[in-house]
């Protein structure tokens, strides 16, 4: 998509809104004509050239009716702008979030969410900008036309003097685009790489601080600023430098006038009034050269802007950002929204989930673009009701199994069957009521730790409880002030490892589901309550099956099934009694959780809340 069609997609949003606007701006633009004939009939009134008369206060009235009409408009120019330019950056913005929200979960945005966050802030901005512009540039265009056709008739030499600059105007804005976009792409990467190392440093402060890398932090930080202070002050100037050549090339065109007229009203071939008209208008043309200038340079930074939007579409295509839906701006609207999500719900309700008889995975592969490590041809089967543990030692691949599977990661290769019908979009289909899911690290949000369970979810019966007791939250309900109500997340309580653990536990099990997966969910308990979490969950939920994350004997000694992973690949897979036998990973692995079993802290040692 070219930097054209882009600004046609964004304009053709609201056809009629963007007509308006235009309308109202061109009106503005034009009512200047008004006052400036007024103004020539004022003087040739005084040198008896007038054709016609209308004495002092009458041209005084006209003078205030033009003045007012254009202030009146104005206003109406402001509130069709503000309305056209809300809608077409909402549109840009909605489209960017629905393609993000459709991307698999793990890979969703190519960049650091502060990172994200500059492309939704700045660069839809910088594309409103030029396509507002384009109003102004076509209301400019008009007065253009109009005046020079007025002035023409006055005199054709003295009209060809006062709209040169325009042509010089272009054509330096043109020779310069190469260098401005340069300029502008490089400050917009400097101000992103800023954002996002502010994301990265307040999500990782107590990494910072438990590794003493405060002053390196900073250092970093630093660098990235002075780079930043750097490509803007480059990105600024060049700004500086052609504004100033569009302001002083009409300058020039002043000073050729103001000798030109000299001669001319000495000859008698051009009246004062002339004058005045052509010195008047002159002002306004000033503002259309400069202001044509810079619709210029905002059209190249909007290419700037879409290669960037581009970079954040991750190689699908770039109509996506263009894509003409309602923007549900109205109440009725979200209420018939939220009508059809619910009737959606009840398709995909609990009640309507087919039980999970089997799950089968052939040749499933994912290897990261940027490291080519992954998973390579893996082949699993799970039977409704069975406890399927996936261990192997760290980075082997475990993790990305499940995410693929989950359709969390794009998969490159294989096929997932759930009784006996192929998944085609694992993304969509493995949530609730078909599967439930606990990441290995869990997010809260900034809210109660209810809400952070429940996610959304009406609560049903004693559903909450029940996940609470099977999650053995039970001990970190008592010793928080303020229990479900207490607020936790980055502007709240933080909660321990273990507790962020058990709550995402919880979070998984007041769902209702076929298929549940633990991600590594036990990493951060003890051994006891490991082992509790494990034995209440057959108690309340025996007929789930269940896809655990786990190298810990607890998980290992209930599994149905184990399969251990090596490099991405299962390399055997078996019972526990069985993988000891002919597995030296297994083996390694099970005598390295004795270890660690014998130096765990004793119950209770993690669930202190951290203030
Ligand atoms: N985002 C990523 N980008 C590139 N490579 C990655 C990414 N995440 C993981 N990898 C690589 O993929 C391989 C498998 O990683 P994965 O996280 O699945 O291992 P794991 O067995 O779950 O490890 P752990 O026990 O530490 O959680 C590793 O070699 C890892 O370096």
């Amino acid at each position: 998509m070219t930097t054209f069609q882009f600004l046609m997609g964004l304009i053709t949003y609201r056809t009629w809104r963007y007509v308006i606007n235009a309308t109202a701006w061109t009106v503005i633009y034009m009512v200047p004509i008004i006052p400036g004939l007024i103004t020539k009939e004022f003087f040739d009134s005084l040198t008896g050239d007038a054709s016609l008369q209308m004495g002092t206060w009458g041209i005084i009235a006209l003078l205030l009716a033009a003045a007012l009409a254009r202030v009146v408009l104005i206003i109406v120019g402001f509130i069709t702008d503000v309305n056209f330019r809300f809608r077409m950056g909402m549109m840009l913005r909605r489209n960017m979030l629905k393609h993000v929200l459709k991307q698999p979960g793990a890979r969703a945005i190519p960049c650091s969410p502060g990172e994200a966050i500059s492309y939704f802030r700045d660069d839809v901005e910088q594309s409103e900008e030029a396509a507002s512009w384009s109003v102004d540039v076509f209301g400019m265009t008009c007065f253009a036309l109009v005046s020079s056709y007025i002035l023409i008739g006055i005199d054709a030499q003295m009209t060809l003097l006062v709209f040169v600059p325009l042509v010089l105007v272009v054509a330096v804005a043109q020779l310069a685009t190469s260098r401005l976009q340069k300029y502008r792409a490089a400050s917009r990467e400097a101000t992103s790489r800023v954002t996002g190392a502010i994301s990265e440093m307040f999500g990782n402060v107590q990494a910072i601080q438990i590794a003493g890398a405060e002053e390196r932090v900073i250092e970093r930080f630093r660098k990235f600023n002075d780079t930043r202070r750097q490509t803007m002050l480059k990105d600024k100037l060049m700004g500086e430098v052609l504004d100033s050549i569009f302001t002083n090339s009409v300058n020039l065109g002043i000073g050729l006038i103001l000798l030109l007229a000299g001669q001319k009203l000495r000859g008698g071939s051009f009246t004062v009034g002339d004058f005045s008209l052509f010195v008047y208008y002159l002002t306004f043309v000033t503002s259309i050269i400069t202001n044509v200038g810079k619709f210029i340079t905002y059209f190249k930074q909007m290419g700037v802007a879409l290669d960037r939007l581009k970079g954040l579409l991750q190689g699908a295509p770039a109509g996506v950002l263009i894509l003409k839906e309602g923007l549900r701006l109205r109440k009725g609207s979200a209420v018939k929204e939220n009508a059809a999500a619910a009737a959606g719900a009840v398709a995909t309700g609990p009640s309507d989930a087919e039980p999970l008889r089997s799950l089968e995975v052939e040749g499933l592969t994912y290897r990261f673009p940027e490291t080519g490590r992954g998973i390579e041809d893996i082949r699993l089967k799970l039977d409704g009701g069975s406890f399927t543990v996936v261990t192997g030692a760290i980075g082997s691949g475990k993790t990305t199994l499940i995410r693929t599977l989950l359709g969390l990661l794009p998969k490159d290769e294989g096929t997932i069957v759930w009784n006996g019908k192929t998944v085609v979009d694992p993304g969509t289909f493995f949530t609730p009521a078909n599967s439930a899911y606990s990441a290995q690290i869990p997010r809260m949000y900034s809210d109660t730790l209810r809400n952070n369970i429940l996610l959304g979810q009406q609560e049903r019966g004693d559903d909450l409880q029940q996940a609470i007791h099977t999650a053995v939250m039970e001990y970190d309900l008592d010793h928080l002030q303020n229990g479900l109500e207490t607020m936790i997340g980055p502007r709240g309580v933080k909660l321990s490892g273990g507790q962020m653990q058990r709550t995402a536990a919880a979070r998984m099990l007041v769902r209702d589901a076929q298929l549940y997966v633990f991600d590594d969910v036990s990493s951060a308990l003890d051994v006891e309550t490991e082992q509790k979490l494990w034995e209440r969950l057959f108690q309340s939920r025996g007929d789930a099956t269940c896809l655990v994350v786990s190298h810990r004997r607890a998980a290992l000694t209930h599994a149905d099934h184990i399969i251990v992973m090596k490099d991405g690949r299962i390399e055997a897979e078996g019972t526990a009694e069985e993988l000891l036998r002919i597995s030296a990973t297994f083996q390694e692995l099970w005598s390295g959780d004795e270890r660690t079993a014998d130096a765990a802290l004793p119950e209770g040692a993690a669930l202190q809340p951290e203030t």
